[in-house]
């Protein structure tokens, strides 16, 4: 892979006429805006500059925004409310769920035609953290993997290079995963933590030699290193605009920040999805998706969850190989990225998690958590197996 190439680099968007964001183009979309004020700060717009609201068709509610964020999670399971640590999904038994299984069948169910395709490969297991080891629930500090989890993802780690790709910041996954056998990607890919590779290392300014929490040689990519003083201008911002709303949070991830309304009533929806997204006018740099009950402010940067996964595989030596199966699994839109790299470039799988219907660019499906680990639970079992009939210990 050509690191010099606009393939890897993470290139900003190209421009797109004003009028554009002025049609009612949502925001989270809207590209960097090459006439903002050079002297600013990187992502910062001047305020004579900044795009305002255009009389109501720039409104969370017209806009698409609102319906992004009602539909960003499955709704709850009545009764859920009020213990932190309580699971907010629900398992949507229909035929509907079954006949969307035909679409993406169960990785479960499927495992013998995986491991089939596996056959003389070497699978690199790609792993997101929120929804896929751990369950959803009502506040992100408590989010933890249970110990039978982590003994599974460690126990994998032995077998297979294995990786942490999260929205969370990399030290915040790491204090949640702590184990320190893996890979880590934070900030939706913007932190990664990998493998020496010289050939990355000699092509990329945002690639440093750096040492992981055993003292061992890593290497550190960021491809939006300049964007930190904007994400911890924006971080205080909007912990400002978001004060008065009960329930709401915001995180820093060091290179994005997360605005959680899960806790917040629905009829206040709107005024925390309009504040955000007022907000961003001013920083035509950075821009918003979706998650689940999350709004995920990041820099406008062609860098993703997708571009993540590559630059793994290129920095363990696992590129345009056809003895190579990236498996990815995953339960959120920002995955979705990911998805399609495998997708599209007709290597291993994408596997959802999801308890509800979902479009995807993932083959197979789980429902939960639990799922996932009885999935990997069955991996390693076969690992070993395959490596006790090839004479290894
Ligand atoms: O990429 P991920 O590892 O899946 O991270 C995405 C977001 O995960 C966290 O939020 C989500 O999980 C919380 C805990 O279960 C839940 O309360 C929240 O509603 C979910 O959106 C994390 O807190 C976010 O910052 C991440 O962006």
């Amino acid at each position: 892979m050509d690191l010099k190439s606009s393939h890897i680099s993470p290139v900003l968007t190209d421009p797109v006429p004003v009028n554009k964001s002025r049609l009612g183009m949502n925001s989270s979309l809207a590209p960097y805006n090459s006439q903002q004020d050079s002297s600013l700060s990187p992502g910062k717009a001047s305020r004579s500059g900044s795009r305002k609201s255009m009389g109501g068709v720039d409104d969370v509610r017209s806009n698409g925004w609102l319906d992004a964020m009602m539909a960003s999670s499955p709704p709850r399971k009545k009764g859920l409310k009020g213990s932190s640590a309580q699971v907010a999904s629900i398992d949507d038994d229909t035929e509907d769920y079954y006949l969307w299984m035909l679409e993406y069948p169960s990785a479960l169910d499927s495992f013998e035609k995986i491991t089939n395709l596996a056959k003389d490969k070497k699978i690199a297991m790609f792993l997101d953290y929120d929804g896929t080891l751990s369950p959803i629930v009502d506040d992100p500090d408590r989010a933890f993997m249970s110990e039978s989890m982590r003994r599974i993802v460690r126990n994998l780690a032995k077998y297979l290079p294995t990786a942490i790709i999260s929205g969370r910041s990399r030290d915040k996954v790491f204090d949640l995963v702590k184990l320190t056998e893996l890979y880590y990607a934070g900030s939706h890919g913007m932190d990664i933590i990998g493998p020496v590779s010289e050939t990355l290392s000699k092509n990329h300014p945002n690639y440093v030699k750096s040492t992981d929490h055993q003292g061992k040689e890593t290497t550190l990519f960021q491809p939006a290193r300049e964007f930190l003083p904007i994400i911890d201008e924006v971080f205080r911002t909007l912990i400002e605009i978001t004060k008065d709303i009960e329930g709401a949070k915001v995180e820093n991830h060091k290179f994005c920040v997360s605005v959680h309304y899960r806790n917040v009533e629905e009829n206040h929806w709107t005024t925390i999805g309009q504040r955000v997204h007022d907000i961003l006018k001013d920083y035509p740099r950075l821009r918003s998706t979706h998650g689940r009950k999350v709004l995920e402010i990041r820099p406008v940067i062609d860098w993703n969850k997708g571009r993540a996964v590559e630059f793994l595989l290129e920095s363990l030596g696992l590129t345009d190989r056809n003895d190579v199966l990236p498996i990815y699994i995953g339960d959120d839109k920002t995955d979705e990225d990911a998805f399609k790299v495998l997708r599209e470039s007709h290597r291993g799988c994408g596997i959802l998690v999801s308890s509800v219907r979902k479009e995807s660019n993932a083959f197979y499906s789980l429902r939960d958590p639990n799922e996932v680990k009885k999935f990997l639970q069955l991996l390693v079992k076969w690992k070993r197996q395959q490596e006790r009939r090839h004479g290894k210990k």
